[in-house]
Formats: structure tokens, C-alpha cells, sequence
């Protein structure tokens, strides 16, 4: 059902393959596994948490030690992914946004379409609740959540809060894979609709973009514009697990073609739903 759904257009993602020169020497754990298979998992799974500790060569200098609160348990860790973390999350977006249920424009309850892209792994978000399939794409069963992203994600609040046991117990069962062409935007809201005060944790690829984190009471002001590069982490939690955000602009042309996305931006936001089933 709905082929317009099947054939919008991703530039920069759905069409791209391996960019020129992506394969060098020397990136520890790739496995070229697929994130939608339940194995080990590949350099988004294993080694070390961000991975710019390594010295690689070829890899950007490290950015975690800019680590920033933005505001109480909402930090920004720019540059925390590797370029190889990055492709292969890439390569298992790429293949959750085929299917089961493919990649689309959220239809909204009073009739508007989100510009944004998502595809939903382990729940369905369809507003304003969670379900296993996605009714309101082909009725599919979403792809399991792999525990390869859970590991990732315990990484994230390990990195976010210096705390080598924020960690523990954090089980996200639920990803949005958002993807941002040019003109795509993202309202002010919250995270609101998971049963869990767990935090949120955000991994952007391509494309730079603006992320406004505001606070708990309103979509307006007080708010800070954050730039949200290719690599970065952005965590929240804690009194700022229910913040107003938003995407208010994707800057075109600013990623670089060998995160594996030749245009726009990726984003990816696990979150403990609280639901069982
Ligand atoms: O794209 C982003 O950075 C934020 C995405 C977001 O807020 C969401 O999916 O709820
Ligand atoms: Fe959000």
C-alpha cells in the first residue's frame, strides 16, 4: 500500500554505495556484519566506546575531551563515532529503511506529513504511541533491536557522563532512524510517549545540523542551538529526559561523503520504551 511511501526519494542515502576510497588499512573490528542480523556485531559493536582513543590514521583528532553540558543530564559529545562506527551504521540504517517496513514521512493525526524520513527498529513509533508493527506503513513486524546497538548505547552514557557505570542496566529496545534532506525539519517536542525515564541517546551522521534543546515546561524559550556534526553523541537524561528539542535547519553539504551518506543527515535516537511485548 502507498507507493508514494515506496518511492520518495533519499538523496544521499538510498542510492549511495561504498564511496571512493572508503576502504583503508587499519580500522580495528569492522566486520562489514549488518546491523539488521543479530551477530556480534561489527565496529559500531565492539572496541572502544567512540574509538577516537585509537590514533588510527586516517581518523579526525579526537572531539569527546569538548564534551559539553548543555543543560543538567543533557551533554554533547562532538566527534565520538569513528567514520568507520559511522558507515556501518549507515550500511544498517540503509537496510532497516527498505524494510520490513520501509522508510517514510510520518503522516500526523490532523492530517500534516513530517519532512523528515523514519524507519523504526524494535517498537514502532507512529504518533503518539509505540507498536510492534507498523500499522500506519505495511503492518510489517519492525526489526528486532540488535543487541550490538544496545552495547553502543551503554557505551554513550559511559562517554556522556564519565561514569563507567551509567551504563549498566540501560536496555533501549527502540530506535528512530530519522533521515533529513535539505529542507527537512523537526518541530520542538518531547520524547514523551516512552514509559521509562531512561535516557535518550543520539547519534548523528552527515550532514551538520541545528539542534535546539530547550527545557521541560515549553516548546519556546529558554533554548540552546547546538551543532550536531557527523560523529556526535548527544545524550539526555536525568531532569532533562523530558526536554523540549527540535531540528530547526540541516546545513546541505557539510558531511563528508565517507561517513557513507553522500548528502543529508542521519540520525539515530534509542530510547527505553517501559513496554512489554
Ligand atoms: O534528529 C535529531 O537530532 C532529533 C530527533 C528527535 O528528536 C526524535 O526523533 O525524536
Ligand atoms: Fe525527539
Amino acid at each position: 500500500m502507498r507507493q508514494e511511501q515506496m518511492s520518495t526519494p533519499l538523496p544521499g542515502f538510498e542510492e549511495f554505495e561504498e564511496p571512493a576510497g572508503a576502504k583503508g588499512p587499519g580500522r580495528p573490528g569492522i566486520s562489514g556484519g549488518h546491523g539488521g542480523s543479530d551477530g556480534d556485531g561489527g565496529a559500531v559493536g565492539s572496541g572502544e566506546p567512540g574509538g577516537r582513543h585509537s590514533g588510527v590514521p586516517g581518523q579526525s583528532p579526537a572531539r569527546s575531551d569538548h564534551r559539553r553540558e548543555i543543560a543538567p543530564g543533557a551533554v554533547h559529545v562532538p566527534g565520538w563515532l569513528t567514520m568507520a562506527q559511522q558507515r556501518e551504521l549507515v550500511t544498517a540504517c540503509r537496510g532497516w529503511a527498505r524494510g520490513p517496513a520501509p522508510i517514510r514521512h510520518t503522516k500526523l493525526p490532523r492530517g500534516g506529513v513530517m519532512s523528515v524520513q523514519t524507519v523504526c527498529i524494535g517498537w514502532h513509533w507512529q504518533p503518539y504511541a509505540y507498536t510492534r508493527t507498523a500499522d500506519d506503513v505495511n503492518g510489517a513486524r519492525v526489526a528486532e533491536f540488535p543487541p550490538w546497538m544496545v552495547d553502543l548505547g551503554r557505551r554513550a552514557l559511559v562517554e556522556a557522563y564519565q561514569d563507567s557505570t551509567a551504563g549498566d542496566g540501560y536496555t533501549p529496545d527502540t530506535a528512530l532512524i530519522n533521515f533529513y534532506d535539505d529542507q527537512a525539519k523537526l518541530g520542538m517536542h518531547q520524547d514523551k510517549e516512552e514509559r521509562s525515564g531512561a535516557p535518550v541517546v543520539s547519534l548523528s551522521i552527515g550532514d551538520t545540523c541545528v539542534f535546539r534543546f530547550g527545557n521541560t515546561e515549553t516548546r519556546t524559550k529558554p533554548y540552546t542551538d547546538v551543532e550536531l556534526a557527523s560523529g556526535d553523541l548527544f545524550v539526555f537524561g536525568g531532569p532533562s529526559r523530558f526536554a523540549y528539542h527540535g531540528v530547526p535547519k540541516v546545513r546541505p553539504g557539510t558531511g563528508d561523503p565517507a561517513s557513507g551518506l553522500a548528502g543529508g543527515r542521519l540520525n539515530i535516537t534509542m530510547r527505553v520504551t517501559g513496554l512489554d511485548g
